[in-house]
C-alpha cells in the first residue's frame, strides 16, 4: 500500500484520525483475460489534488470506471471517506458524495447556459414531485434558491457573462468549463477530472487550471486523469503514475519529474517540457 506523505495540518491532538477521501486498496480489474489495473493501492486525502497518470492504456480510465462504480472490481476495496463503494451503483456512490465529469461534453446544447445548470441543480433538489407540479410555497421556495445558486456557480466558472445564450454557442473551453459546472451542481465531495484539457487551447487550459484550482480551495478533493503535463505538474499536491494497470510511483510533482521508472515509462523526452 503505497502511503502518501503529506504536511500534517496541526491538529488536536485527542482528534479522531480522518479517513482519506478516497482510498484504493489492492484494486484488480480483468478485462477479457487482461489485467487493466494490478493491485493498485493508494489513497487522496481530502482537499487534495491528486492526478493520475500514465501511457496510453496504462489503465487510468478503467481506474476511474472502477471507483466510479461503473466497473465492478475482480478483487479490492474502494473507500470513499472510509466507506466501502465497491458494489454500489454509479448513481449511489454519486449521492456519497463523488461525482465524475466526462472527457466528452455533456451540456444540454440547445439549453441555455444559465438553464443547463438549474437543470443539474434540480436534479440534487429537495422539491418532491407532487410540490413541482403544484407549485406549492416549498417548491417556489426552492427554485428561488436555485437560481440564486445557479448565478453564483456561473460567476464561479467565469460564465455569467453568457448565462443567457444557448450552450452549443460557447466554445469548446467554455463548454468543457460549462461540463464541470454540471459536475459541480451536484455537490461533490470528491470530483473525478477526465481529461480535461484535452482539445483545450493554451490559454484555454489556463482558465480551466485555474478552475480546479478554485475547486480544491472550495474544499473539494480533486482526482484527474491527464495527459498534459504543464497542468498536471502545476496544479497536482500529488501524482500517482501507473504503467501496463501496476502502480510505479506515488508523490509530489517535484519526485515524480526526477523518477526514473517514471521517466522511462511516461515522461521521457517530455520531461523537460514538463518542468517548464
Ligand atoms: N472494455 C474493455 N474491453 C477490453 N479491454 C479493455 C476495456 N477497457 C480497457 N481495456 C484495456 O485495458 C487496458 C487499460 O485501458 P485504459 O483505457 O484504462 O487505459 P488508459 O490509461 O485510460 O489509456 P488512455 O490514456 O489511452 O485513455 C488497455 O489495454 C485497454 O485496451
Amino acid at each position: 500500500m503505497t502511503t502518501i506523505a503529506y504536511p500534517q495540518a496541526t491538529a488536536a491532538p485527542a482528534a479522531a484520525p480522518q479517513p482519506p477521501a478516497l482510498e484504493l486498496a489492492n484494486v484488480t480489474m480483468r478485462i477479457a483475460g487482461l489485467t487493466a489495473v494490478d493491485d493498485v493501492s493508494f489513497a487522496v486525502p481530502a482537499g487534495r489534488i491528486v492526478s493520475l497518470i500514465g501511457p496510453n492504456g496504462a489503465g487510468k480510465t478503467t481506474t476511474f470506471n472502477v471507483i466510479s462504480g461503473y466497473m465492478r472490481p475482480t478483487a479490492g476495496r474502494v473507500l470513499l471517506f472510509g466507506q466501502d463503494v465497491v458494489g454500489l451503483a454509479p448513481e449511489r456512490i454519486s449521492q456519497l458524495g463523488l461525482v465524475r465529469s466526462f472527457q466528452r461534453t455533456s451540456v444540454f446544447a440547445g439549453c441555455t447556459v444559465f438553464d443547463n445548470i438549474l437543470t443539474a441543480l434540480h436534479l440534487r433538489g429537495r422539491a418532491a414531485l407532487w410540490q413541482t407540479l403544484l407549485r406549492t410555497p416549498a417548491f417556489r421556495r426552492e427554485e428561488e434558491s436555485l437560481r440564486r445558486q445557479a448565478g453564483e456557480l456561473l460567476d464561479f466558472l467565469e460564465l455569467r457573462e453568457r448565462a443567457a445564450e444557448p450552450a452549443a454557442s460557447l466554445s469548446y473551453g467554455e463548454q468543457r468549463l460549462l461540463g464541470v459546472g454540471l459536475a459541480l451542481a451536484a455537490r461533490p465531495r470528491v470530483l473525478l477530472l477526465d481529461e480535461p484539457a484535452a482539445g483545450l487551447n493554451p490559454s484555454e487550459t489556463e482558465a480551466f487550471k485555474a478552475m480546479v484550482r478554485r475547486i480544491g480551495e472550495r474544499g473539494v478533493t480533486v482526482l484527474l486523469v491527464e495527459h498534459d503535463m504543464h497542468m498536471v505538474m502545476s496544479i497536482s499536491d500529488h501524482i500517482v503514475v501507473l504503467n501496463y494497470g501496476r502502480l510505479i510511483a506515488a508523490g509530489t510533482p517535484r519526485a515524480i519529474q526526477r523518477d526514473p521508472e517514471v521517466i522511462r515509462a511516461y515522461l521521457g523526452s517530455g520531461i523537460k517540457r514538463a518542468q517548464a
